[in-house]
């Protein structure tokens, strides 16, 4: 069991909320599979323009017009969306893209996001004992909300107060969880960061964030046997006291 004085909880997804092989076995076939269709379908709707922008910024192009220059505009998109996830690159761009793609298949159905069974029912109860909830995933805020819209356990949105995504940030990087602190309008250490990942608990916890290593079944990366960060491997472990400061 792990004690913990913080007011507000900022929560990770795959590896901490919901298992890996769900996003990478479900979630990612999906959105490879829908892509050409999805971008075919939507090529003149307005939804594509932050991803355009996007693409286009992380290729290191000034422009969407400069970047495309030359070459087929939906192809060039396409095939770029293909070579990140080819390399596993969690690029803004690119999530921005598959958050639009997930949409219908949370919305018909065939995707229902995976929760590790404890989660939804210690998310009650944290509410209940008057912790405010967010979440900072890679996934894009539009994905995160489907996400918790449709879970094994039901709409989970109700709960959580705020999404964030890495628009605000990498999540390797302090100035993210300072940003996010900033935004929520808390001191830093008034915040618990729970992921699975030890960079991300570095950098949450060099801006001043309290932080909680959450090892899960199935997850790849391998956890540290030393870390400054406290261990859990089911959120059942977790005591909320909070100070009043
Ligand atoms: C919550 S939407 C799907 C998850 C996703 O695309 C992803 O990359 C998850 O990364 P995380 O930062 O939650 O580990
Ligand atoms: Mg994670």
């Amino acid at each position: 069991m792990i004690e913990l004085a913080q007011r507000a909880a900022l929560l990770d997804v795959e590896g901490t909320t919901s298992s890996v092989a769900y996003v990478y076995d479900v979630m990612f076939p999906f959105a490879r599979r829908e892509l050409q269709p999805y971008v075919a379908q939507h090529w003149e709707s307005a939804a594509l323009d932050p991803v355009r922008e996007r693409f286009a910024k992380e290729a290191g192009a000034a422009s969407y017009t400069e970047w495309v220059t030359g070459r087929e505009p939906q192809q060039t998109l396409i095939d770029q969306a293909v070579r990140l996830m080819d390399a596993d690159v969690k690029a803004t761009g690119l999530k921005l893209l598959q958050g639009l793609i997930w949409e219908a298949g949370f919305c018909s159905g065939e995707l229902h996001a995976h929760l590790f069974e404890e989660v939804a029912p210690a998310l009650h109860a944290w509410r209940a004992a008057g912790v405010d909830l967010r979440i900072y995933s890679s996934g894009s805020v539009h994905a995160q909300r489907l996400f918790f819209g449709h879970t094994e356990a039901g709409d989970l949105r109700p709960l959580l107060t705020g999404h964030y995504d890495t628009t605000v940030g990498p999540k390797r990087e302090a100035d993210s969880y300072a940003a996010i602190a900033a935004d929520w309008r808390l001191a830093p250490q008034a915040i618990a960061f729970f992921s699975d990942v030890t960079e991300e608990l570095e950098a949450a916890r060099a801006a001043g964030l309290a932080t909680v290593l959450v090892n899960r079944p199935g997850n790849a990366i391998p956890t540290p046997t030393t870390t400054p960060h406290p261990k859990i491997t089911s959120f059942d472990e977790v005591v909320w006291r909070p100070s009043e400061s």
